[in-house]
């Protein structure tokens, strides 16, 4: 495992220059096949391979619990955490639908779950249970935090061990996207106002509840915008934390990691904040229906690939990307050349 902190590999530019050759020998017009072609190029930067594979992806679901829950920022009970991830062991969510759909490696790691979870099939990596209420009190120490920065970073190591060459980082925790708009108002300098949204689903008089609960706590704890671990402690969650670690191993070992909704997508902001290299590592899977979602995005100057209004987690808008990953790469070993296919390459 990498030191959490440690820079990260450049993207390989040979390759990548070498991909983006082969591409304009294929029998298409040049860039025709519109986002797939610089997708394509990044892969194999990423990879070092100038024609790179992504096949098996492994899944990651980070479980977590947030103190902030007790405030009523969430249209669900804490309980709902556990439950789903029995659920997700027992292979009943969306993301294990997905992840069998693409021959997903899928392993779900609780990080920080307020009660006992149930079901084999769980990895106990349990650092607290869940989060201190950041309206109160700090979410976690620092000490905490790196140590869930870790649980990632391991699960990250296992997976691509265990022969993955793409990584989808999912997560469960009620009361995240409160956590998550916390982090991105702090992280960005943007007004709270504009990063809150409805999560589960909480109604229009919990959503002033919920603005004005984030509001009040960010003055409470008062982070330093520019000590990215000290705010993650302040304000965030042990899931957040291991989404981060788990982008930073995976970029560490050339993995391309697929980013899914908005607290992934915070989680990713926070990671770059520590190790700004990672970005290049990073492909943004779909844009959110969550209210903060497109700010997290601009943050990142990341424009995903999918829009389908989803708003669920459990890494289940990466998963369904991951399908134009396997044709991006595929499009590059698999199609004919103008020459081989005998076809004239110039216009008439
Ligand atoms: O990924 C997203 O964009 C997303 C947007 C809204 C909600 N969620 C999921 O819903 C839960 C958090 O919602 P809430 O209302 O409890 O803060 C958590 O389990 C997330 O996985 C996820
Ligand atoms: C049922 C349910 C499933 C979820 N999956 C991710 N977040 C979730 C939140 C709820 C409430």
């Amino acid at each position: 495992m990498s030191d959490a902190f440690s820079s990260l590999p450049d993207v390989d530019a040979a390759c990548a220059a070498q991909a983006a050759a082969h591409l304009d020998t294929l029998t298409k017009p040049p860039g025709s096949l519109g986002r797939l072609e610089p997708l394509a190029v990044q892969l194999a930067g990423i990879r070092g391979e100038s024609f790179p594979r992504v096949s098996p992806p492994g899944v990651l679901v980070f479980a977590a619990d947030h103190g902030i829950a007790a405030e009523g920022v969430s249209a669900f009970p804490q309980s709902v955490t556990a439950q789903m991830v029995a659920n997700f062991v027992a292979g009943g969510a969306a993301i294990n639908v997905f992840a069998r759909q693409i021959g997903a490696r899928l392993e779900v790691i609780d990080v920080g779950v307020a009660s006992v979870v149930s079901g084999a099939g769980v990895v106990d990596e349990k650092v607290r249970a869940g989060t201190g209420n950041f309206a109160v009190e700090d979410a976690m120490t620092r000490g905490e935090a790196m140590q869930a920065i870790g649980v990632g970073q391991r699960a990250a190591e296992r997976a691509v061990e265990a022969g993955c060459r793409c990584l989808i980082v999912g997560e469960m925790g009620i009361a995240n996207t409160s956590a998550s708009s916390a982090l991105l108002a702090v992280l960005t300098g943007r007004p709270v106002a504009e990063l809150v949204g409805r999560g589960t689903g909480i109604d229009d008089a919990g959503l002033v509840r919920k603005r004005a609960v984030i509001e009040a706590a960010i003055a409470a704890r008062a982070p330093d915008a520019d000590d990215p671990l000290g705010v993650l402690a302040s304000l965030g969650g042990l899931e957040i934390a291991a989404i981060a670690g788990a982008f930073m191993e995976g970029a560490a070992r050339r993995v391309p990691l697929l980013v899914d909704g908005f607290i992934a997508t915070v989680a990713a902001l926070l990671a770059c904040r520590l190790a700004p290299e990672l970005r290049d590592y990073l492909i943004f899977a779909h844009r959110s229906h969550e209210a903060g979602h497109g700010e997290a995005l601009a943050a990142l100057e990341a424009s995903p690939l999918l829009d389908l209004e989803l708003r669920l987690g459990e890494g289940s808008g990466a998963a369904l990307a991951f399908a134009l990953l396997e044709a991006a790469c595929r499009m590059l070993s698999e199609m004919a050349t103008f020459e081989t296919a005998g076809i004239s390459a110039g216009p008439a």
